[in-house]
């Protein structure tokens, strides 16, 4: 559904003068500052799939997003997008994708939003019928008809995105890109977005590439995630298989039945884990599964005692990718 060969964008900005007349200086300067946004990545996301697409501020997402929309032109490599070319043919790609930008909206500020699904089904050739009849479904898994006939203007942040995203699917297109569609909005809104995207894609098999920076956005929508820093693709793949190659340390809590023994610190300290904390019937254990495996951990604690019950906590997500694009 997307290919993207080598893709490559650099921008250049003039260099920024100091001193008196720097604007006038600036603008006639004949240096320039490369900075490349994206590096030769490569990947392909096929149909189907609900990915997300992360890295720290700066990375080169929304660049990628340009790209792949056919807003921005690569300065090389190659795009694909249901087998055409965006920038080149963008009609055809328009037809095939809908776009939601978290921060700024398709709708018309001043138009109530019926009216904007109105222009928009004219502007995508979208017929009467079709319209009613994906507006009707729309309205009721996105509760719309609350806000129906109100000025986009007057929506609140998670009206105005549970608008936008219904406008964006209202010509059916087999492909959603979201740059932070839950950005700003508060638990109740998020959960309603998130409820939606993930009925497009198991329900309608829509295809859907998400950015965010809200890690429970990925980990409760995305099947695959690609990481990107400093325009690399740095990671791409299941969100467990990210955890253990970063190998943060997994919590591991051992309630023992009866009395256990904690062997001596000098005893412990050989051993590939940590002991972090007693809590009555209870031992906190740290490890870090490259090293050992889970099962080699409850069979060396229950040497100290009859154990009764094992919880394991992961590492949050968010620290995976903090450690990630530190490392
Ligand atoms: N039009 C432009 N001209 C010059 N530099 C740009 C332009 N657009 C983006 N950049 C630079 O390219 C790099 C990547 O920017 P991009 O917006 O793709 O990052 P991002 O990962 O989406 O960041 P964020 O999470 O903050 O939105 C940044 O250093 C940015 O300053």
């Amino acid at each position: 559904m997307i290919e993207a060969h080598n893709l490559t964008k650099d921008f250049k900005t003039p260099v920024v003068r100091e001193g008196r007349f720097s604007g006038l200086r600036t603008l006639f300067s004949r240096e320039y500052r490369l900075k490349e946004a994206v590096r030769d990545i490569s990947f392909q996301v096929e149909r189907g799939e609900f990915v997300g697409y992360i890295g720290p501020n700066g990375a080169g997402k929304s660049t990628t997003i340009k790209m792949l929309t056919g807003i921005l032109h690569p300065t090389s490599g190659e795009v694909r997008v249901g087998g055409v070319n965006p920038h080149r043919d963008r009609r055809q790609a328009v037809r095939q994708l809908g776009v939601v930008f978290g921060q700024r909206s398709q709708l018309w500020w001043d138009l109530p939003v019926k009216d904007s699904y109105d222009i928009l089904a004219e502007m995508y050739g979208v017929s009467g019928a079709e319209k009613t009849q994906r507006l009707d479904q729309f309205a009721e898994l996105l509760d719309l008809r609350e806000f129906w006939l109100t000025p986009v203007r007057k929506l609140s942040l998670g009206q105005r995105m549970r608008a936008d995203i219904a406008a964006a699917m209202l010509h059916d297109p087999d492909l959603l890109f979201l740059d932070e569609p839950t950005i700003g909005l508060d638990v109740h809104a998020k959960r309603n977005i998130r409820q939606f995207l993930s009925q497009l894609n198991r329900d309608f098999g829509k295809t859907i590439l998400l950015t965010t920076h809200d890690m429970d956005d990925i980990e409760q929508l995305c099947s695959r995630v690609m990481v990107i820093d400093q325009g690399q693709l740095t990671y791409d793949g299941t969100i467990p298989t990210l955890r253990e190659q970063i190998g943060l340390p997994t919590e591991i809590r051992v309630k023992f039945r009866g009395p256990f023994r904690v062997p001596e610190e000098t005893e412990v300290e050989r051993l590939p884990y940590r002991v972090t904390g007693i809590e009555d019937d209870t031992v906190v254990v740290e490890a870090n599964r490259h090293e050992i495996g889970t099962m080699e951990i409850i069979r060396a604690l229950s040497e100290w005692g009859d154990i009764d019950d094992v919880d394991m906590a992961e590492p949050a997500f968010e620290e995976v990718i903090r450690s990630f694009s530190a490392s």
